[in-house]
């Protein structure tokens, strides 16, 4: 008998009345994801992965000549010791590798079919919103992958239902928490991450190593949740898994035993006793079966490779002239005998129809609806940022305190603008680290089919649109009269407005650059480095015309040049400067602006612009640059998450 965990989710029987039963109904009548079928088995038969070394041009096999089946309620565990192939045989079966590299046949129901059109891979990274609870993060996965046709009230029911199948009830109004934020635990927090990505209960699931840092009792747990579920709803189960306690072994239904990318047992988990045992391996009484067998192919750590080979392929051999083996190999041909001709079967592989359960503008303002949740209770990656941007706006303020109208105070206006232009724009990477945790929740679900690249681009662009907006508003609110620039409403707003622009097209490099670059520390520094750069080259440290040839066109391309010339221009066009009177003759003046004969006391904000070589500022067509430089960085965001393979 397994040990009664605390936390244990309930393994209802069928027939028990919980809230999926409505759910199950909501699939019968509405999804298509499996083409109308009821359940799918899934066999494969001599299926290898080869790759070429790119050094010796040799071809190696990662994995050779696996066959196997699983059919629909049972529950494979793959195991084998590390660096066997485990995780490359299930994402073969899984459809994740190049087709390239794959031979052997794949058969869903008997028949060759799209496995990717049935089926969902959990990944091991619980990849969830930290700031959202756990019923907040299955129902926004519900809303992006249930069919329009279904109601709200029924994707709740679903939700709550999946809640209820992990055992989760509990905690399913609590945040899954951040590093500043204690969630649930490590084994909820797992289980919320498998539920919110088998909401739809997909006919086949793959878990890699669905157990890896838990401890034995969540481990079992998050295990005996997942048969339960399976047996419920007759799924289709395969989980690589590393070291299972005995009794979360003695959940699995089938065993797929691997070494060095070859099958050393294959069958049900209940015969591999006596198999080993007829080899002459006996599992010591009181030890876990699992372990034992693990021990007992790992060769890894033999000092003598011919004899590490020679023990693998002696397994190899056993296997392959075993009875298992030949009841197996028979299984899987009267199983496609058994599925010729199948209604349903030939739904699977002819199915055609759109990948995606809701529309491109359904998928973009659900996404849209969660980001902002997750960004107005993310502290770190908001609201912290709109402090410190207040706190930059006071330190300016006071200390560029109404900066005057003399022309010694020329000067410390171009210092005022560029820096409120570059420093803001520079702290935008402080939304790397946000944009680096969602981007593993898009990554897990675009892989699994939930949404499409261009509505989480265009949800990441309308999402940072407010938000950019309250920082900039913010800070023109506090900086802009303290330091006494051009007085009038329609100035500060044109201030904003470019303000604004600088740091949206600040936020679309950021982006970029970590999309491309999705290591935090990397990504950092590559984009302080592009900050850096732009501000060398903007034309307020070096004039304008004094830039090298060579470095024109980077100006060109500086957005904080465009946001600059358009905040200088806004400025100074219609301000009178004083020019500094003659000391020894009170009616002469030295002027450095404008007219400089020294009869003139004053000169204008135009006249230093002139002087500056800044003619033919248009702040329309500078905010145009602006918007275009945030489009091209945004389209090339969507290129990168586009050619990015959706499983690195
Ligand atoms: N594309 C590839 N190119 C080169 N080697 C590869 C490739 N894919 C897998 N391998 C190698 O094949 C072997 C099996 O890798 P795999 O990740 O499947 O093992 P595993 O059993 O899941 O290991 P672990 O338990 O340590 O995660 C490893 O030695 C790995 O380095």
């Amino acid at each position: 008998m397994p040990p009664e965990y605390p936390e244990t989710p309930v393994v209802y029987a069928p027939g028990d009345e919980i809230m999926s039963d409505i759910s199950l109904k909501i699939e019968k009548d509405t999804l298509s994801s499996s083409g109308g079928v009821e359940s799918v088995s899934l066999a494969w038969q001599d299926l290898s992965f080869t790759i070429t070394n790119s050094k010796t041009k040799e071809k190696q096999h990662i994995i050779q000549d696996v066959s196997g089946f699983v059919k629909p309620g049972e529950v494979m565990a793959i195991m084998g010791p590390s660096g066997a192939g485990k995780s490359t045989l299930l994402d073969l079966l899984a459809g994740r590798k190049d087709p390239k590299s794959v031979s052997g046949q794949m058969y869903l129901n008997g028949r060759p079919g799209e496995i990717k059109y049935v089926s969902t891979y959990v990944m091991q990274d619980d990849a969830l919103m930290g700031v959202l609870t756990v019923r907040e993060n299955i129902q926004f996965a519900a809303d992006l992958c249930f069919p329009s046709a279904v109601s709200a009230a029924d994707k709740r029911a679903r939700v709550q239902g999946i809640i209820e199948e992990f055992g989760l009830d509990r905690v399913a109004d609590s945040k899954i928490g951040t590093v500043f934020v204690r969630g649930v635990s490590g084994g909820e927090k797992r289980r919320a991450s498998i539920a919110s990505q088998v909401i739809t209960l997909p006919k086949v699931i793959f878990l890699d190593e669905p157990t890896t840092g838990l401890d034995s009792a969540a481990a079992y747990n998050v295990m005996k949740a997942i048969v339960s579920m399976a047996r419920r709803h007759k799924l289709t189960v395969i989980a690589s898994i590393h070291q299972p306690s005995t009794e979360t072994y003695e959940l699995f239904d089938k065993l797929c035993l691997i070494g060095r990318g070859r099958t050393l047992y294959m069958g049900s988990r209940e015969a591999a006793l006596s198999y080993f045992e007829g080899l002459g391996h006996v599992c010591p009484a009181y030890s876990n079966p699992a372990d034992h067998f693990l021990r007992l192919v790992n060769s890894d750590f033999m000092a003598d490779k011919t004899k590490a080979q020679e023990h693998i392929s002696n397994f190899i051999s056993s296997f392959e002239s075993s009875q298992a083996n030949t009841t197996m190999k028979n299984e899987i041909i009267s199983l496609i005998e058994q599925h010729k001709g199948d209604e349903d079967t030939r739904k699977i592989s002819s199915r055609t129809t759109n990948r995606y359960a809701r529309n491109f503008f359904a998928q973009t303002g659900i996404l849209v609806a969660r980001s902002f949740k997750n960004a107005m209770r993310n502290v770190l990656m908001f609201w912290i940022r709109v402090a410190m941007y207040v706190c930059l706006a006071l330190l300016m303020g006071s200390t560029w305190w109404q900066v005057g109208f003399k022309q010694e105070n020329i000067q410390d206006r171009f210092s005022a603008h560029f820096f409120s232009v570059a420093f803001l724009a520079f702290m935008s990477v402080a939304g790397i680290p946000g944009f680096l945790e969602e981007r593993l929740v898009f990554q897990r679900e675009r892989a699994n089919g939930f949404y499409s690249v261009g509505p989480y681009v265009l949800a990441n662009t309308i999402i940072s649109i407010p938000f950019v907006f309250i920082i900039a508003l913010s800070f023109t609110v506090v900086a802009y009269p303290m330091i006494g620039l051009n007085a009038g409403f329609e100035h500060a707003t044109l201030f904003c407005v470019f303000l604004f622009l600088a740091l949206i097209v600040a936020e679309s490099m950021v982006v970029f650059i970590a999309a491309i670059i999705p290591i935090f520390v990397a990504a950092l520094t590559i984009a302080a480095f592009a900050n850096g750069f732009f501000m060398v080259v903007e034309g307020y440290f070096v004039r304008r015309d004094a830039i090298p040839k060579g470095w024109k066109w980077a100006h060109y391309i500086d957005y904080q040049k465009w946001a600059f010339e358009g905040i200088i221009q806004n400025d100074f066009i219609g301000l009178t400067f004083d020019c500094r009177q003659m000391p020894e003759n009170t009616t002469m003046y030295s002027c450095y602006y404008g007219d400089k004969t020294g009869n003139s006391a004053t000169f204008t904000g135009k006249d230093v612009l002139d002087d500056f070589g800044y003619t033919e500022i248009n702040l329309v067509l500078w905010a145009l640059a602006l918007i275009g430089l945030m489009l091209v960085l945004r389209f090339g965001f969507y290129l990168v998450l586009r050619m990015k393979r959706a499983r690195n």
